[in-house]
């Protein structure tokens, strides 16, 4: 293990890590509270605030993936439609299958220009998640409870309210509805079957419900579906903590660009489009295991040096006063003082751990974890 690896093992690098992304996140949380007055002047410039803002939590997380992990973006793609990807809004379908398939997403995303803007149909539970929840409020994400008479009408407002927005966004469908694991993938099989549904390997069945209103209510305004399908190489596993500790992974993501026009619009037709999507998603992922690629030609979009910019700009600004309050604190000798700092360390710890908690599968949800009683006429 080299000198630096062995640094970006070390827990007192993840402490400064995660003290600067959580204390930042605050401060900007609150400066997101501020621009709440402006939002009745002018909605567009807060908007445009709030992207911005936005930039600055979700980017930090971007720089540990690409600058701290050095982990590698390839993307499978037609090199027609690369041009167009950051310069129309789209709706993005991702498989759920690993612990940071959103923190590639977002990778992705930054590399197009698009990360400050990007939305996703997240469930209401992340809302609670302090930093990156609370800064959704203000991006105007969109939040389901995953429960179809409740959300209906919610889930159209909030995209409607999308129809004006002023800068490109990408708008994130987890169409599985929850992470794949084992179970769920039997119990969703089960639920296939019983439908006369071809089987997955590699995929939960489709909810159909969300893609179909998200589509209805982004005509016109989103140009296209960018079915993605993400995969590691050697059969990594990748996690939040592994990043942290600096390891680097290998990310292939293939995306075809589909015109919305050819999604179609009546409610049934939408679901069998949607499911012979994941039919063709799961081959494409048989595709990778067989050969370790994707079909097609590859680009790597560069990494930008924003990201790595502002993780910087934030570390500087809030790391110059940390160094200060330590030195008093140890010169001060008060026994008092230094059981408060460690209690604060270990809040910030423990806080973070908890947030990362949110990231990984094996604490996920029940949803799509109970058998469900099958029709099967
Ligand atoms: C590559 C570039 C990437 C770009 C990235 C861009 C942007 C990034 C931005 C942000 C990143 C942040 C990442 C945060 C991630 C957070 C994501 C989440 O929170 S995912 C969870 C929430 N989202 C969803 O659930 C979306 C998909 N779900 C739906 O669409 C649902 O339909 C619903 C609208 C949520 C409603 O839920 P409900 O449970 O009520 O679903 P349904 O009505 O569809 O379910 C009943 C229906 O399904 C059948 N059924 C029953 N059991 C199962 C089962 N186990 N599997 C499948 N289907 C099942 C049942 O028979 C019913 O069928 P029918 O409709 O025919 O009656
Ligand atoms: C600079 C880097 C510092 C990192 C340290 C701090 C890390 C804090 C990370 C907080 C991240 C919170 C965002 C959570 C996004 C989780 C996305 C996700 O994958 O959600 C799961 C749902 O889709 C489905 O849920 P399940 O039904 O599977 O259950």
């Amino acid at each position: 293990m080299g000198l630096l690896q062995l640094l970006k093992s070390q827990f007192l690098c993840h402490l400064i890590i995660c003290y600067v992304f959580l204390v930042s996140g605050l401060i900007i949380n609150l400066l997101q509270l501020c621009t709440l007055p402006l939002w009745t002047v002018s909605k567009q410039l807060a908007r445009r605030i709030n992207i911005r803002l936005a930039y600055c939590i979700t980017s930090q997380m971007v720089a540990a993936l690409e600058w701290w992990s050095g982990t590698e973006c390839t993307l499978y793609t037609d090199p027609k439609s690369y041009p167009l990807y950051g310069k129309e809004n789209a709706i993005v379908v991702l498989n759920h299958t690993f612990d940071i398939d959103f923190l590639c997403g977002w990778t992705f995303c930054e590399r197009f220009g698009v990360l400050g803007s990007s939305k996703v149909l997240a469930k209401k539970e992340l809302s609670y998640v302090p930093v990156i929840g609370w800064m959704w409020y203000f991006l105007e994400i969109v939040f389901c409870k995953r429960k179809w008479e409740e959300d209906r009408s919610m889930v159209t407002k909030s995209l409607q309210k999308l129809q004006d927005y002023p800068e490109n966004f990408w708008f994130l469908l987890y169409c599985e509805g929850t992470r794949f694991t084992p179970k769920k993938h039997k119990i969703s099989m089960q639920v296939a079957e019983s439908k006369g549904l071809a089987k997955l390997k590699y995929h939960l069945l489709p909810r159909t419900k969300g893609f179909w209103v998200t589509a209805q209510n982004l005509r016109g305004t989103a140009a296209a579906v960018y079915d993605s399908t993400l995969n590691f190489r050697n059969d990594e596993a990748p996690t939040l903590r592994g990043i942290l500790n600096g390891k680097k992974y290998h990310a292939d993501l293939y995306v075809r660009r589909i015109p919305l026009e050819l999604v179609p619009e009546d409610e049934a037709e939408c679901a069998a489009w949607l499911h012979k999507l994941y039919q063709e998603k799961d081959d494409f992922q048989e595709h990778y295991t067989q050969t370790g690629r994707f079909p097609g030609p590859t680009v790597s979009p560069p990494r930008r040096p924003w990201s790595l910019i502002n993780w910087l700009f934030w570390s500087c600004l809030l790391l110059y006063p940390l160094g200060l309050l330590l030195t008093q604190l140890i010169s001060s000798g008060s026994l008092l003082t230094i059981v408060a700092s460690l209690a604060v360390c270990s809040a910030v710890s423990f806080g973070v751990r908890w947030m990362i908690g949110q990231t990984e599968i094996h604490r996920g949800s029940s949803y799509g974890n109970k058998e469900v009683p099958l029709n099967n006429n």
